[in-house]
Parts: C-alpha cells; sequence; structure tokens
C-alpha cells in the first residue's frame, strides 16, 4: 500500500517574500480558516526570514509577527500552527514568545552544512512541548550524504522530521529523491523526512511526488505557489496530483483549489512567475528570497537584476548575505562606467 503524505503549507511564511513582508491579519485569518477547513493540518506563519526577520538587513513586516501568529492561532480549528526560525536571526526567547501565542510547531532552519547551530533551539522546541521540524537550506550545496550526516545533527538534537529544502528551486528529479533516500536510510525510524520544493526550473511538483517515492513524508507547498523565487510547489497542485496517483493526503483538493483562486490570489501583489531573475536562480543555485533584493538593486543602479544574480551563483552566496547583493550591484555600475571611459 502507497504510504500517506502529509501536505504542509508555508503560504502565511515563504509567501512573506514574495509579499515583501506585507501580509495583514485579514490575509492570515482568510488564508489560515481556508486551509483549515481544507484538513491542512499544519499552518506556517511567519516573516519570511522567520522570527525576528522583520530588519532592515531582511525587510520590516507591516504587521507585528506577534499579532499574525495570535491571530492564526485564534482562526485555526483543527490545524496546528508553526513558526519559522534561523538560528542567530531568532531566539529561544523568540521562540518562547511564539509558544505562549499558541504555535505548536517550530521549524528551525540552517544552512545545509551548519546543522550544529540548531542544537539548542530543538532542545527548548522539546522542552516547550513544541513538534520540531528542521530545515536544510540549500540542499542543492551539499551531496547526498553529507546532507544525510547534518540531517542526524538534527535528529539527535530532537527534531522529528528533517526536511531538504531545495531553497534555490536547483534540484532536478534524481538530485532531490536522491537526498531523500540518503536521509530515510540514514534516519529509519529516528525522524521523518520532508521535501519543500521552489518552482524556478518548475521541477517543484515533480521533485514532490519523487521525494515521496524516495519516503519523504511530509511535503511543502504555498497557495498559488506564493513564496520566494518562482514560489514553491503549489498547494492545490500538490493536493490533485497526490489524489490522482493514489496517494493520501487527508485533504480536499477541491477547498483548495477555491482557496488558491478566491483567497489568497486576490491579494497576491507579485503572482510568482519563471522570468528569467527565477530561472537564473535556479540555474545558479541561488537563494530565492534574494529575488526581491535583487530587483530593488537593479532598480536602484540601474543594472539588471538578472546580472545579479548570476554572480551571487557563482559567488555561492547563502541566506545572511543580502548585502552582498548591493556589493555586486556596484561592481556592475563600477564595471559599465570603465566600459564607458575606455
Ligand atoms: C529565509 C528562510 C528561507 O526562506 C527558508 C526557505 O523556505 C527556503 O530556504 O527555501
Ligand atoms: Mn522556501
Amino acid at each position: 500500500m502507497t504510504a500517506p503524505v502529509r501536505i504542509v503549507d508555508t503560504t502565511l511564511r515563504d509567501g512573506s517574500h514574495a509579499m515583501a513582508h506585507r501580509f495583514t491579519e485579514q490575509h492570515v485569518r482568510d488564508t489560515v480558516r481556508a486551509l483549515d477547513s481544507a484538513g491542512v493540518s499544519l499552518v506556517e506563519v511567519s516573516h519570511g526570514d522567520g522570527l525576528g526577520g522583520s530588519t532592515f538587513n531582511y525587510g520590516f513586516s507591516l504587521v507585528d509577527e506577534a499579532a499574525l501568529i495570535a491571530a492564526a492561532v485564534d482562526e485555526a480549528r483543527q490545524a496546528r500552527i508553526a513558526v519559522l526560525l534561523l538560528p542567530g536571526l531568532g531566539t529561544v526567547t523568540d521562540l518562547r514568545a511564539a509558544a505562549d501565542l499558541g504555535a505548536g510547531a517550530v521549524r528551525i532552519a540552517t544552512h545545509c552544512t551548519e546543522a550544529d547551530v540548531s542544537v539548542q533551539h530543538f532542545t527548548a522546541a522539546r522542552d516547550l512541548g513544541l513538534e520540531t521540524v528542521g530545515f536544510l537550506m540549500l540542499s542543492h550545496m551539499s551531496e547526498p550524504e553529507a546532507l544525510a550526516k547534518q540531517a542526524r545533527i538534527m535528529a539527535d538534537a530532537g527534531c522529528q522530521c528533517v526536511y531538504v529544502v531545495d531553497s534555490a528551486g536547483a534540484l532536478i528529479l534524481e538530485d532531490a529523491s536522491d537526498r531523500v533516500a540518503a536521509i530515510v536510510a540514514e534516519l529509519g525510524d529516528d525522524a521523518q523526512v520532508g521535501y519543500h520544493g521552489h518552482q524556478n526550473l518548475s521541477f517543484g511538483v515533480a521533485n514532490s511526488v519523487l521525494a515521496h517515492r524516495a519516503g519523504a513524508r511530509q511535503i511543502d507547498g504555498s497557495l498559488v505557489a506564493l513564496g520566494a523565487g518562482a514560489g514553491n510547489s503549489p498547494t492545490e497542485v500538490l493536493a490533485a496530483t497526490f489524489d490522482r496517483l493514489g496517494v493520501e493526503t487527508g485533504v480536499d483538493k477541491d477547498v483548495l483549489m477555491d482557496a488558491a483562486e478566491n483567497v489568497v490570489k486576490p491579494f497576491i501583489t507579485r503572482l510568482p512567475v519563471m522570468d528569467r531573475s527565477s530561472i537564473v536562480q535556479g540555474f545558479g543555485g541561488v537563494y530565492s528570497s534574494f529575488l526581491l533584493h535583487a530587483e530593488r538593486a537593479a532598480e536602484r543602479y540601474g543594472v539588471p537584476a538578472h546580472e545579479i544574480l548570476y554572480r551571487v551563483g557563482e559567488r555561492r552566496y547563502v541566506g545572511g548575505q543580502e548585502d552582498m547583493i548591493i556589493d555586486i550591484a556596484l561592481e556592475l555600475v563600477a564595471a559599465r562606467g570603465d566600459a564607458v571611459g575606455a
């Protein structure tokens, strides 16, 4: 018998990047109500960069995250509300505050080679009685066996499900399933494995299916694909696809399609698309959340966003290095000046 899959929704967290962190309490209430009634059991709500992400470097939130988390908890009947935490940006104090607001799960995200920085956060999360999930971001930058060793660090720290996170939308088919399989082999029954896809090269849903076949039991999506870069695997498409494949999800695909069409699409300020910049992100392995930062620098300094992103990929910058985007834009301006002066 085919194993069931849990579809987890990150519209109200990864989608925060695409919305330039402009979610309102009404957006959160309407979206959580719809996801909850569709049967989605885990709904992530946070600034795109997680707890404490509302800063000059990452972009300020329109509405305080505490108000958004409280609104989500208030609307959810059966769904558990999850928050994202990047150690160093979010703290254990932030985690306690989120738990006090009623969050029932935390997803702790590190760069794919840095799982050790998550240990104290997993310990604190388990002490708080939270469901725990680990995110190994920019997973394409590590080979499967190396990634599995990092997953082991998270599992030993108390993580209940370690995700292969394709932050750049760079993984293609076996790239995704080989990573999932390596972690499944490493963790056995100690923890589940999840998969978080981005659509930059258009493989979010296909990779998710292969991830499930390789043993992933939790799969992320966003309504209307609302997420960083070209967006995430659309939740409503994941639900319809797994339904067609005869894989039990426990969610109602028709309610999700209605939520995508009538709840989320009307408030989206920038529909996720596979345009030149986001394709370059997938091709070059660039963190999806760099897209808006690159577009802003492009506008400000009069240089093409995709050229900035190409260079970010060549230099293998990772989350937290958003300021290097400005450096690259200035380099491009200088190089143009040299060319004009030559
Ligand atoms: C900044 C955190 C990041 O958006 C987490 C995530 O969803 C990813 O790496 O894809
Ligand atoms: Mn993401």
